[in-house]
C-alpha cells in the first residue's frame, strides 16, 4: 500500500476523501470508539487520522492498534510532536509548520522522530501544515508557540502552501485548528487550491454537510472532521453522502 500514490491518483480524477480525526485525549477508553468505527465502515470512510496537540493518557497505542484489529480503514497518525508515533498505523503525517517560524517544528521535531520512522514500517508522507487563523487561539497554534496566517491573507497562504511544495512536500494541510468557530472560508481553499498542484487536505470547524461540501467545491481533496463528528456521530452519515454524491458525477466504479 502507498497511501501518497492513493491520494495522488484520486486527486487526479478529482476524487473527494473523507478522513475521520480522532484525538486520543478526547477518549476515554478505548472501547468507546468501537461503535465509531462500525459507522466509519458502513459510511466507507477514506481514512482515520490520530493525533492530537497534546496527549495526557496513555491510550494512543491502544487506539490505534483496535483501529487496525476492527477494520480496513487506513490509519494515519496525526502526530503533534516526535511522541506520538505507533509502528501499529499504516502511515505518518510527516508535519512541518510551515506557517510558523518556530524552527522545532519545521525541523526539529523531525530530527528526533527521524530515526524512529526509519525502523518502522510506516509509510511517512511529508506534509506542508498550514495554521490559519481562527478567533480563538487554537491548541495547533498555542503548543507550537507559533502564529497562524490571518484568515484573509489569502497570498501570504497561497505563497506558503507553493512553497511548501516547491520544497518537495507531498500534500498541503490547511487547518483552521481543532474545534476552530470557523471553518477555513471557501474562497481561501479555492486561491490555496489553484497555486499548488499536490494533494489539498482542509480541517477544523467542519461541522456541517454544508460546509463539508462547499470545502470539497472550492479545492479540497481530503477534508478532515474531528469535533463535530466526536459530539455527533451521524454527522459522519451526512458527510459520506456529500462525498459519494460528489465523486459520483465522476463516472468513476
Ligand atoms: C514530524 C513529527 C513527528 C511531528 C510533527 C510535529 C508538528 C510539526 C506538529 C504541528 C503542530 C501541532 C501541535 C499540530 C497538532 C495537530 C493535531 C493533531 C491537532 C488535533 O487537535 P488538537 O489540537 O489536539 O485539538 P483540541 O484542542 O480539540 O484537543
Ligand atoms: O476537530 P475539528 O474541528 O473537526 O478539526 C479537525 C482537524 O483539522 C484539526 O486539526
Ligand atoms: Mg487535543
Amino acid at each position: 500500500m502507498n497511501l501518497l500514490k492513493d491520494i495522488q491518483s484520486r486527486k487526479k480524477l478529482n476524487r473527494k476523501s473523507l478522513a475521520v480525526l480522532i484525538d486520543p485525549d478526547k477518549v476515554e477508553d478505548p472501547n468507546s470508539i468501537l461503535n465509531l468505527i462500525a459507522l466509519a465502515k458502513e459510511c466507507y470512510v477514506d481514512f482515520f487520522f490520530v493525533g492530537g496537540s497534546l496527549l495526557t493518557q496513555d491510550n494512543f497505542q491502544p487506539i490505534v492498534k483496535l483501529l487496525k484489529e476492527k477494520c480496513d480503514i487506513p490509519v494515519i497518525l496525526f502526530p503533534g510532536n516526535n511522541m506520538q508515533i505507533s509502528n501499529s498505523a499504516d502511515a505518518i503525517l510527516f508535519l512541518s509548520l510551515i506557517s510558523g517560524r518556530n524552527p522545532d517544528f519545521l525541523i526539529g521535531q523531525h530530527v528526533n522522530a527521524a530515526p524512529l520512522l526509519k525502523r518502522s514500517n510506516l509509510e511517512v508522507i511529508p506534509t506542508g501544515y498550514l495554521l490559519i487563523n481562527s478567533e480563538n487561539n487554537s491548541a495547533a497554534s498555542y503548543m507550537s508557540n507559533t502564529v497562524p496566517i490571518p484568515a484573509d491573507k489569502y497570498s501570504i497562504a497561497s505563497s506558503t502552501a507553493l512553497a511548501g511544495e516547491y520544497l518537495g512536500m507531498g500534500m498541503i494541510y490547511l487547518d483552521a485548528g481543532s474545534g476552530a468557530k470557523e471553518c477555513i472560508t471557501p474562497k481561501m481553499i479555492r486561491k490555496v487550491s489553484e497555486t499548488i498542484t499536490v494533494p489539498l487536505i482542509v480541517g477544523g470547524g467542519i461541522r456541517s454537510g454544508t460546509s463539508a461540501n462547499e470545502s470539497l467545491k472550492a479545492g479540497a481533496d481530503i477534508i478532515v472532521i474531528g469535533n463535530a463528528i466526536e459530539k455527533n456521530p451521524n454527522l459522519m452519515i451526512e458527510v459520506s453522502e456529500k462525498i459519494y454524491d460528489f465523486n459520483k458525477t465522476l463516472n468513476i466504479h
